[in-house]
């Protein structure tokens, strides 16, 4: 069994849509990036290139070239996927926490999980995604910016 951690954070943008783990959420900005900026997804994809043994995805998805600007992060997740699947690893769980002060995420988290899913080929009980708020504390908690934290466990 090999364990992968993920952190990744952005900024909100004025003018921007905002998705999470595969779902456009109604809010008033969304997140800046090179990617549509799905913070979870990334910190998601990190995990899974960290666990087996892969650089980070800044190096499969350079974020100065042009196929990549504002594409589905769910794209890169089913490319990290098979990046995996031809290193012969099954991918065993992967747990994801969401922090941000808005919007809600719980009303979507079915949603995202059922995107998880489809892009990994996960049965969706092996998926969990949660959310906290930072209790106003710092600039997540002053609005500024959402981070999403990811551990998985893949095996060969
Ligand atoms: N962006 C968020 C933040 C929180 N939640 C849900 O609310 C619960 C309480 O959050 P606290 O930060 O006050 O502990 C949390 O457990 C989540 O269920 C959310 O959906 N979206
Ligand atoms: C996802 C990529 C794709 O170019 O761009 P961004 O949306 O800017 O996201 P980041 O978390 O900075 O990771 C870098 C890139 O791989």
């Amino acid at each position: 069994m090999y364990i992968g951690f993920g952190y990744d954070v952005h900024k909100f943008k004025k003018g921007r849509k905002l998705f999470l783990g595969g779902v456009e959420i109604a809010a008033p900005k969304g997140l800046d990036g090179h990617s549509d900026a799905d913070v979870l997804i990334h910190a998601l994809m990190d995990a899974l290139l960290g666990a087996a043994g892969l650089n980070d995805i800044g190096h499969f998805f350079p974020n100065n070239d042009p196929q990549y600007k504002n594409i589905s992060s769910l794209k890169l997740l089913e490319t990290v996927c098979k990046e995996l699947k031809n290193l012969k690893f099954k991918i065993n769980n992967a747990d994801i926490t969401v922090i941000a002060q808005e919007p809600k995420i719980y009303p979507h988290i079915d949603k995202m999980k059922i995107n998880i899913s489809k892009a990994l080929k996960l049965n969706k009980a092996r998926i969990a995604i949660k959310a906290t708020t930072n209790e106003k504390m710092g600039f997540i908690g002053r609005g500024e910016g959402i981070a999403a934290l990811a551990v998985v466990t893949i095996k060969k």
